[in-house]
């Protein structure tokens, strides 16, 4: 029997695909009553990780469960897990209502609740509509529809937004806001961290297949900080000046002085009283998607790289934020060290639409 918490476990978690190693030992949970989400650059092991959730694929090690189970030991998995992969294939010449009705049929759904999920996505005025004709916004509305109609416990989203315009994604935001706020338990996936900065409040973020950072998104965001960028006459004088007011100071490669929670004005006056002169000045805030470039090594393509351009991969990010939950190392900030800047599948349905992925790694893509 499964233990009804609706609670997913990931544990040890691993894949290779012949020399791939798309997942590498993940821990994580992801509680009810909360939208997880679960970011990443793109081929950072997100949907491997989902499908073996999901059961579709067999992880190399490890073990991930919802409600106590891995999902092949669910008795009825539709009503406990619904979920919306990548690919997502319906019969073109099928309308929209009785594609779910046959998969209602399937899961022995009552036939109204086709039209129940379909008013609850929004849908409600196409469901005579041949699926053939959707935009890819209502494909991902119907996909969701399908993964509504057992009244799941738990819903697994794989980039739900792809395809959706701005309203479209304000709508998921909300929906999968006043899901999670009836208990249930919600884990979307993204690559895009600016799409789900306000739709979850959990996160885990994974990057070459391991988790860099698991962790609520409150913490993450009080990571963020300001620095000011100096270039300075007599740096070295100005070091001593700005660490004697109590200020953290770092060396950039081209010379600049780099110092951490303060403004340009107060570097200034500074600079004025110890009499060194200043050539240029820069005031610089990192926001939560630099933040998120950074913990993922510069692999991110969502936005702007911080410092205006990718930084060397594989290194620390420059400012950690306080507190754990962060697999890189922590910055240093002595002050005298040189500074590096970094930077449809439907479930619980028929598994119609959906292929297993090539476990040895030769299939040559994904369903
Ligand atoms: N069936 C497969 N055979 C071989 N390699 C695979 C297979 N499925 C995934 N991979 C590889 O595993 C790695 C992780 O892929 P995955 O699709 O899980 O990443 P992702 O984070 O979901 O990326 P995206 O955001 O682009 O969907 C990639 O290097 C990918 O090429």
């Amino acid at each position: 029997m499964h233990d009804g918490s609706g609670r997913i476990l990931v544990q040890g978690l691993s894949k290779n695909f012949g020399p791939i190693d798309a997942v590498r030992n993940l821990h994580f949970t992801v509680e009810p009553g909360s939208v997880t989400g679960f970011l990443g650059p793109n081929g950072s092991g997100k949907t491997t990780t989902l499908r073996m959730i999901l059961g579709l694929i067999a992880p190399s090690a490890g073990v991930a469960t919802i409600n106590g189970l891995p999902f092949a030991q669910l008795s009825n998995p539709g009503t406990v897990v619904g979920a919306v992969l990548e690919a997502q294939s319906f019969h073109p010449g099928r309308t929209a209502r009785n594609h779910l009705r046959s998969y209602a049929a399937a899961m022995d759904v009552p036939d109204q609740q086709a039209d129940q999920v379909l008013e609850l996505v929004g849908l409600g005025s196409a469901a005579t509509r041949k699926t053939g004709g959707f935009s890819l916004g209502m494909r991902q509305r119907l996909a969701l529809a399908t993964a509504l109609l057992g009244d799941p416990q738990v819903l697994v989203l794989d980039e739900p937004s792809n395809g959706l315009d701005p309203e479209g994604i304000a709508w998921l935001r909300g929906f999968l806001k006043s899901f999670a706020a009836t208990g249930r338990t919600v884990l979307v996936s993204s690559h895009l961290l600016r799409e789900m900065e306000h739709t979850v409040d959990h996160v885990v973020i994974v990057s070459q297949g391991q988790c860099v950072y698991n962790g609520d998104l409150g913490q993450l965001r009080s990571a963020q900080r300001s620095r000011v960028l100096v270039r300075a006459a007599d740096p070295g004088k100005l070091v001593t000046a700005l660490q004697h007011s109590g200020f953290v100071v770092e060396h950039l490669p081209d010379g600049r002085l780099a110092v951490l929670d303060s403004d340009s004005r107060t570097v200034a006056d500074l600079a004025l009283q110890a009499g060194v002169a200043l050539y240029d000045m820069q005031d610089e805030h990192v926001d939560l998607e630099q933040l998120f470039f950074q913990l993922t090594n510069g692999q991110y393509t969502g936005g702007a790289a911080p410092w205006g351009g990718p930084g060397p991969a594989g290194g620390a990010p420059p400012w950690g934020p306080p507190g754990g939950g962060f697999a890189p190392p922590a910055p240093q900030q002595t002050g005298q060290q040189p500074h590096q800047p970094q930077d449809a599948a439907l479930w619980g349905a028929p598994q119609q639409g959906h292929r297993r992925e090539n476990e040895n790694g030769d299939s040559g893509g994904k369903a």
